[in-house]
């Protein structure tokens, strides 16, 4: 029971924030429509089932008129009933799209703010997966799940209180005849309705249980297996080269394994539920006609009495067992749930964590320098990593950062991007000042050549002449007849052409502040030491950090920063540049 009211909550949770969001008019009056409709199509089963009983008592009299009258009152509720029916669906699916929309938009906003998937990412796999919650589970919790489990139990409810009137009408009406005795059991044909479900709901869910917990494994495992086969795909080359395939095909069939294992005790589970509900689905059209037929044959009611009671009867252990019918969409979707409230949970730690202090903070600052105090760099898991007490990088200055592999030099840098929560300590920036870090294999969307090194500015931002100028100056004037060609560049180019296309890209940007981590590492020294000049040439003003290995960076620097491994955190020492 704690359980059912903790899903609730969560549902609630997920679902409420559309119905208060800037669309709320729009979906309040969409989901009332529908709600209308769907009590309207109640009432309609309910002028049906009385039509029942008029129109076969009408037969069983041989009365021709009554006969005509009742089918053509039949063609007037059967035309309300489609049109009520198309326009239900119609609303509903109109409804699915706008809410699943404003939910996507949410949800990209909150993984996206603010290097939230960032850090989500770094705080281990407790969201893994988002492109399956952002694209499916979505989707799965509106259309799959709470519209139409919603609007089911809407309509059970509300139909198991009108036929249940009506069932417990017909009881009195034809009492039970047994034995040639007249038992006189009050609604006794609802109460059958009434155990015949309860029978059925209680063996359901005691068959249907473990089917839950095997669902969400199921969904899990298809993630697993798709997200493998993503990483074979993105590192095609290397897999080649090592002539990886046989061990990659023996990882997939593996995961593949994982899943069909599981499948196949959904299988079994299933075959056991179906035989459950198929069973009762057929005995529940026979069941209320064995209750009533005593007193049919006791001529206690008459034919239409007789098919008005299996109807009425079958609307009430219908509504009843709407928990049977529903088990199996139940059982997907709350792993579902799950899956957005693991989400949800995630997006807000990642958040905290880079609001709950201890946190590196980035402060605007007066002057031109960057100033570092105080700073301790840590690993997700407390240890630490690099500190620096006082630590000036003026404007202008080119800073040369060594130090041995694995030291903390690329983290320092994730820190002063402000994208690394894991700390403490104060980084004060100069107000407006452009900071921007080139990494060793940069990223580029698969857009225009143009797009793909303006990013993440807006298509047309830049001048086309002037990007194609850049791409030449960095010294790749064959591309630069490429500029309108759309292509996925990172799996295109060697990594230097893509490091010189970086550099063109903050060329472009004309940062205050350019932190290169090892951007230029995969070109020649020859083809370093002119990129270096063309940034002393085109970006005089820059304040240029970079981390490096090569001595013959030292050329280009004046300061020069090793960061100097230590049981308690590397600390940054500074030696004069040698020129
Ligand atoms: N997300 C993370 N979770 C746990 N440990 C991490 C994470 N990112 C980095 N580290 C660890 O922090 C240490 C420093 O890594 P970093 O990339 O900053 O080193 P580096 O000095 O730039 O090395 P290199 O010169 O090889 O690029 C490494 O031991 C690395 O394993």
């Amino acid at each position: 029971m704690r359980g059912i009211i903790a899903t609730l909550a969560t549902v609630w949770r997920i679902a409420s924030p559309y119905f208060r969001s800037e669309e709320r008019w729009a979906g309040r009056l969409l989901l009332a429509a529908i709600i209308a409709i769907e009590l309207g199509i109640v009432a309609i089963t309910v002028l049906i089932n009385q039509w029942n009983a008029r129109f076969y008592n009408a037969l069983q009299d041989r009365n021709w008129d009554r006969f005509v009258y009742e089918l053509g009152y039949f063609c007037v509720l059967a035309t309300i009933f489609i049109i009520a029916a198309v326009y239900q669906l119609y609303l509903n699916q109109w409804l699915q799209i706008r809410w699943r929309r404003w939910m996507t938009r949410t949800y990209l906003d909150r993984w996206l703010d603010g290097s939230n998937h960032y850090r989500m990412q770094l705080l281990g796999d407790a969201a893994d997966n988002p492109d399956q919650r952002i694209a499916e589970d979505i989707r799965l919790f509106i259309e799959g799940g709470i519209l139409p489990l919603g609007l089911g139990l809407l309509n059970s409810i509300v139909t198991l209180g009108s036929f249940s009137v009506i069932l417990w009408g017909l009881s009195a009406a034809a009492p039970l005849h047994l034995f040639g005795v007249a038992w006189n059991i009050p609604g006794y044909l609802f109460w059958a309705a009434l155990l015949y479900a309860i029978l059925g709901t209680a063996l359901t869910h005691w068959i249907g249980k473990p089917l839950v917990a095997l669902n969400f494994q199921q969904q899990r495992y298809e993630a697993d297996f798709r997200f493998s086969l993503v990483r074979v795909r993105e590192n095609a080359e290397q897999i080649a080269l090592l002539e990886g395939e046989q061990a990659e095909r023996n990882r997939l069939l593996g995961r593949f394994a994982r899943l069909a294992d599981n499948w196949m005790a959904i299988m079994t589970r299933t075959k056991r539920l179906t035989f459950l509900t198929a069973g009762y689905g057929q005995i529940a059209s026979v069941f209320p006609i064995i209750v009533i037929s005593p007193a049919y044959f006791a001529g206690a009611v008459q034919l239409g009495g007789l098919t008005q009671t299996a109807s009425a009867f079958s609307s009430v252990q219908g509504a009843l067992s709407f928990f049977v019918d529903a088990y199996r969409q139940l059982a997907v979707w709350s792993a579902v749930i799950e899956r957005l409230d693991g989400f949800d949970r995630s997006i807000l730690t990642a958040r905290e964590i880079a609001t709950t202090p201890p946190v590196i903070a980035i402060e605007p600052a007066g002057g031109t320098a960057v100033e570092i105090k105080d700073l301790a760099v840590k690993l997700p898991n407390g240890a630490p990593l690099v500190n620096a007490q006082d630590f000036v990088i003026a404007a202008g200055d080119k800073v040369l950062v060594t130090g041995p592999s694995g030291s903390g030099k690329s983290t320092l840098f994730r820190a002063l991007a402000g994208i690394w929560p894991f700390g403490s300590g104060t980084i004060r920036v100069p107000t407006g000042a452009k900071v921007m870090i080139l990494p060793q294999r940069p990223y580029f969307p698969i857009a225009t050549l143009t797009d793909a090194i303006a990013y993440p500015a807006e298509p047309g931002t830049y001048d086309t002449a002037a990007i194609g100028d850049l791409i030449t100056a960095v010294g790749l004037p064959a591309l630069a007849l490429r500029l309108d060609e759309e292509a996925h560049w990172n799996r295109m180019l060697s990594l230097g052409e893509q490091q010189r296309l970086g550099i063109a890209r903050a060329l472009l940007l004309k940062p205050d502040y350019l932190f290169l981590d090892e951007a230029t590492a995969s070109l020649d020294e020859a083809a370093e030491a002119s990129v270096y000049r063309l940034l002393a040439e085109r970006l005089p003003g820059t304040t240029i950090v970079s981390i490096g290995h090569r001595s013959t960076l030292t050329a280009f620097h004046s300061r020069r920063v090793t960061v100097e491994r230590q049981a308690e955190g590397a600390r940054l020492s500074e030696e004069p540049a040698a020129h």
